[in-house]
């Protein structure tokens, strides 16, 4: 479960990026986060990976507090987030299979697991047989499929992705979005930031709309519905 309590950022320039944001996020959601530029969207993604700390308030992610994680609890709270930035962020001088192995093996599996979960989660993304492609001989909707394989490959149970159709025409925005759901069907916990409001309209999930970096609104369905809910 996600829950951010009253949580404030403030970066060191000074800028109030979060001023008191407070929601929650279930096990097996499927959650859009929705609003303007710059009202907040990435600061809370970057809370919820670890990767900011809060300035005030309390950010809790499956179990763990992100207030006061301790240095080791770090690398576990990590293993249970997978992360999809729209830019992939695939490292581009290695095949699709050693993008994931090296994921692998930075939280220690073995080689038996790495070979066997692999191929299993190549298919699940649609890339059966691509493992031996580099990067750039992949589509964007493919590039992106290897990024979201890379989140998957170590079992989290939440992804949360960072306008991951940014980049990509709608055809393929709205394939990417599908697979995340299905995805989200099999039981991971889904959080998707995006500007793109008929992807939002297309899908019957639940919409939290950032404003000023405050919670404007909440609620099922529609963006425009969302935004004056
Ligand atoms: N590293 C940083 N240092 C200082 N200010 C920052 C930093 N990152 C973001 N900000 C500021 O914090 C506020 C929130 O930024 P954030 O990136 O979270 O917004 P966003 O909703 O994701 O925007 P966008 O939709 O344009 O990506 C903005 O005013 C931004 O300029």
């Amino acid at each position: 479960m996600i829950r951010m309590t009253n949580v404030e950022k403030t970066y060191e320039n000074g800028t109030h990026a979060l001023n008191g944001i407070s929601f929650e996020i279930q096990d097996g959601e499927f959650v859009f986060l929705v609003g303007p530029s710059g009202s907040g969207k990435s600061t809370i993604i970057k809370l919820l990976t670890g990767e900011l700390v809060p300035s005030r308030g309390r950010v809790m992610i499956n179990g763990f507090s992100m207030s006061n994680i301790t240095r080791r609890q770090i690398p576990l709270m990590r293993r249970t987030v997978g992360v999809i930035f729209q830019d992939f962020r695939l490292i581009g001088n290695k095949t699709v299979y050693d993008n994931l192995s090296l994921a692998m093996r930075a939280v220690g599996a073995s080689a038996r697991e790495i070979k066997s979960r692999i191929p299993y989660v190549l298919g699940l993304v649609g890339l059966d047989g691509k493992g031996r492609r580099f990067p750039d001989e992949l589509s964007g909707g493919e590039q992106q499929r290897v990024a979201i394989a890379r989140a998957l490959v170590n079992n989290p149970s939440t992804i949360v992705a960072d306008e991951p159709t940014g980049n990509l025409d709608p055809a393929r925005s709205l394939e990417i979005m599908t697979l995340l759901e299905r995805i989200n069907a099999l039981g991971t916990t889904v959080v998707v930031v995006t500007h793109e409001k008929s992807l939002v309209n297309h899908f019957d999930k639940r919409v939290i709309m950032i404003d000023h970096g405050v919670v404007a609104a909440t609620g099922v369905g529609r963006y425009e519905v969302a935004a004056h809910a």
